[in-house]
C-alpha cells in the first residue's frame, strides 16, 4: 500500500472542462465484510451491531456527507470451503439495514448495493422504491453484477450467467427497473420479453420526491462501463490514482456521449482511504500500523491460500513463500474469493510475486502487503489531503470520493472534524446540505421521463 502522490501542477485532459467552482461529493462505502477493517483497533466498535452503523450514519450526516453506501453480497467470504474467520462476516441485507437508518437520519443518501443476477427486476424495484418513498428521496442503488458463481449456488438460480451475459442482463434488468419506477399510474402494465428478463409487472410504489432512486454502477470492465454510460448517476470505480484516474474519466465521458448523455449527468466517485495525521510522519506512521493490522501474519497466510488452494499453516509468514504448485482446484471459476483475471491469470501471478519476493527479498506476509490491499490512500496532514481533493475535482478526475474506513470509528471522525473543515476553508465542500434528496446532494438532473 503506497500512499498516493499527486502533482497539483497537471492539468490533464479527462474529457470535462477544468471547473474552479467544483465542489467534493462524499460518500463512505462500508463494506461490512473484508481485510481493509480493522478488528484490532483498541478504540474500535462492533463491526456488525446496529449501535455501529447508527453512530456512523449521524456521524456521516454530521459532516454533510452526500450518501452512505453498503455493499452486499448473498453468500460470505470462504476460504477453502470454510467462512474466512478472520474477516468481519455475517451480511444483513443492505436495504434492509439502510430502512433501520432511515429513521434516523433527515438528509444523507442511503445507497443499497444489489446485484442484478441473482434477483428480480419486479421484486427488487419495489424495495428499492419503498426505500427512497419512506426516506424522502433519498435511496440509491448501486447495480452490481456480482463476480462469481458460487453466490448463485448459494441459493436460487444455480452458477449461471457468464461475465459478459451478466451486464446483458443488468442492463435489461436497469432498463425494466426504471421503466416501472417512471410507470406510476399508467393504464398499462410494463412489459419486458428479452430472453434474460422477462416480466409483466405494476408499479406499486409512488414515486418520491427525488422521482426514482439513484442508481450507482460498480464493475470496471468494458460491459461495467457501457451499463453505466447507460444507465448510471454515479459510478464507484476503483481507479483512485491520477493517472489512472484521468485515463478512467475521460472513457467514462467517451461512453457516455456516444449513449447521447451529457458528461455531467454522472458522477465518478473512485473509492478512497484517507489516513491523517497532525504532521506528514504521525500520518505515515499511522498508515504502516493501519496496514499492519489490515494485513496481520494469519491473515497473509489466508489470504496465498486464496491463491494456492493448500492449507499453508505449516508455512512461517515471515519467511519465504511456499515453494509448492497451487492446487488445480483452485482454477475452477465457479470459487468466488479473488477476481476472475486473478484467477485465469493465477499461474503467472504466482510467478510474478514470487519474482517480485526474490528480488526484494519479501517475507510471506510483507508480499501480501504489497500485492494484497487495494486502494491506494491519501496519507498526510488534513490541509495537504484537501489539496489533492481539490485537485482531483477541479480537474474532473473525480467529482469526489467514496471513503472505505479502515477503523471504526476513529477514522471517519478524523474525516469529518479534521478533513471537512479544510475543504470547506477551501470552497469546494458544502458548509450546509441545501436539498433534501440524494439527487440533490449529487447536483445531478432530474431524470429523464420521471413520473411525479
Ligand atoms: C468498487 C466495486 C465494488 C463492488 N461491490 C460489490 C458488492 O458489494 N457486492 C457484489 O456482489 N459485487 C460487488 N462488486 C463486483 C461487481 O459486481 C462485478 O461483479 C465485478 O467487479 C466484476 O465485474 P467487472 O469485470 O466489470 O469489474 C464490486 C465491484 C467494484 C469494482
Amino acid at each position: 500500500m503506497t500512499a498516493l502522490a499527486v502533482d497539483l501542477d497537471r492539468r490533464p485532459d479527462t474529457g470535462a472542462a477544468y471547473d474552479v467552482v467544483a465542489q467534493v461529493h462524499l460518500g463512505v462505502f462500508y463494506t461490512g465484510v473484508g481485510p481493509q477493517l480493522v478488528w484490532s483497533d483498541p478504540d474500535g466498535l462492533d463491526h456488525t451491531a446496529v449501535s455501529t452503523y447508527l453512530r456512523i450514519v449521524q456521524l456521516l450526516e454530521r459532516g454533510l456527507f452526500d450518501a452512505f453506501f453498503l455493499g452486499d453480497g448473498q453468500r460470505v467470504r470462504e476460504n477453502r470451503g470454510r467462512i474466512h474467520d478472520l474477516d468481519p462476516s455475517g451480511r444483513p441485507d443492505a436495504i434492509t439495514q439502510l430502512s433501520a437508518l432511515a429513521s434516523v437520519t433527515h438528509r444523507i443518501g442511503l445507497v443499497a448495493t444489489q446485484n442484478a443476477t441473482y434477483n428480480h427486476p419486479a421484486e427488487l424495484s419495489r424495495r428499492l422504491a419503498g426505500l427512497d418513498l419512506l426516506s424522502g428521496g433519498r435511496a440509491g442503488w448501486n447495480i452490481v453484477t456480482t463476480d462469481n458463481a458460487w453466490t448463485g449456488a448459494n441459493f436460487r438460480a444455480g452458477a449461471w450467467l457468464p461475465h459478459e451475459r451478466r451486464y446483458e442482463r443488468a442492463a435489461a434488468f436497469a432498463a425494466t427497473a426504471t421503466a416501472l419506477w417512471q410507470s406510476w399510474g399508467a393504464d398499462v402494465p410494463v412489459e419486458a420479453h428479452s430472453e434474460l428478463v422477462r416480466t409483466t409487472a405494476r408499479a406499486t410504489v409512488p414515486p418520491s420526491p427525488q422521482g426514482r432512486p439513484v442508481l450507482f454502477q460498480s464493475g470496471d470492465s468494458s460491459g461495467g462501463r457501457d451499463l453505466a454510460a447507460a444507465h448510471a448517476d454515479v459510478v464507484y470505480s476503483l481507479n483512485t490514482e491520477f493517472d489512472s484516474a484521468v485515463s478512467y474519466a475521460k472513457d467514462l465521458r467517451t461512453r457516455l456521449r456516444a449513449c447521447g448523455r451529457s458528461v455531467d449527468s454522472v458522477r465518478i466517485l473512485p473509492g478512497a482511504t484517507v489516513i491523517l495525521g497532525a504532521t506528514e510522519a504521525e500520518a505515515t506512521d499511522k498508515a504502516r500500523w493501519v496496514l499492519e493490522q489490515q494485513m496481520s501474519p494469519p491473515r497473509a497466510l489466508a489470504f496465498f491460500e486464496q491463491f494456492w488452494g493448500t492449507d499453508l499453516s505449516g508455512y512461517d509468514p515471515h519467511g519465504p513463500l511456499p515453494d509448492i504448485e497451487p492446487s488445480p482446484d483452485e482454477l475452477d471459476p465457479s470459487r468466488g474469493t479473488i477476481t476472475p483475471e486473478r484467477r485465469t491469470g493465477k499461474t503467472a501471478l504466482i510467478a510474478s510475486w514470487r519474482a517480485m519476493a526474490a528480488e526484494r527479498r519479501l517475507s510471506i506476509v510483507q508480499l501480501a502487503r504489497e500485492v494484497g490491499t487495494r486502494r491506494a490512500p491519501f496519507v498526510g496532514t488534513p490541509g495537504r489531503v484537501a489539496d489533492q481533493f481539490a485537485h482531483y475535482v477541479r480537474t474532473r478526475a473525480a467529482d469526489g470520493f467514496n471513503l472505505g474506513p479502515h477503523t471504526i470509528p476513529s477514522s471517519l471522525e478524523d474525516v469529518v472534524n479534521l478533513l471537512v473543515p479544510e475543504l470547506q476553508e477551501r470552497g469546494v465542500y458544502r458548509s450546509a446540505y441545501t436539498g433534501s434528496t440524494l439527487r440533490e446532494h449529487l447536483a445531478l438532473p432530474a431524470p429523464a421521463g420521471a413520473a411525479s
